[in-house]
């Protein structure tokens, strides 16, 4: 997957929504890791996989990978924050359930809050990668769904969402 141009994409959308905004600058990283783990817990709701007092089905794999890909516009956002940038490396898919794998997420979340240097960033998109890969999504896939959710977000913007 070519995270070059996802970055780019993601900075440029960052710039549209901090002028937009009006935020004149204004540091927003806390609120971005915050975002980042609502938008986990928001997955996680989506896919339903640790109700186990539940029998009702899980949303579609649609409607899960558009919920998956706000939370690649968090973490690519992140690194743009801190000046890190995730290269590309083949991704293994970890053989542990949904939920091991959100608290696996929802771990390297609260570390690279606590610590943001380049190890816990890039151990960040690692876990949320992996995950993209247990919840079977395609890298292609993926990407096509970032690209489609980046031009809604500009939709937005300018509905004065
Ligand atoms: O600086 C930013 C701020 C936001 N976003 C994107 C990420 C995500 O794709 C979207 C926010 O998520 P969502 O669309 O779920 O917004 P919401 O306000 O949580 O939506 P809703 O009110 O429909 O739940 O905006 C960025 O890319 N950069």
């Amino acid at each position: 997957m070519e995270w070059d141009c996802l970055y780019q994409m993601q900075k440029d959308l960052d710039k549209y929504i901090e002028n937009n905004q009006s935020l004149g600058g204004r540091e927003v990283f806390e609120e971005k890791c915050l975002a980042l783990m609502v938008e986990v817990g928001e997955l996680a709701n989506e896919t339903r996989c640790f109700k186990f007092w539940s029998k009702k089905p899980r949303n579609n794999h649609y409607r899960i990978l558009e919920e998956y890909v706000d939370g690649i516009h968090f973490i690519l956002s992140l690194g743009l924050e801190k000046g890190y940038q995730y290269s590309s490396r083949e991704v293994k898919n970890p053989d542990r359930s949904e939920t091991a794998q959100f608290n696996k997420v929802f771990q390297a979340c609260t570390s690279f809050h606590q610590h943001p240097a380049q190890e816990e960033y890039e151990q960040l998109f690692a876990s949320y990668l992996q995950l993209g890969s247990v919840l079977g999504f395609k890298e292609e896939e993926v990407q096509q769904a970032y690209i489609k959710k980046n031009e809604v977000n500009y939709v937005r913007q300018e509905e004065g969402y």
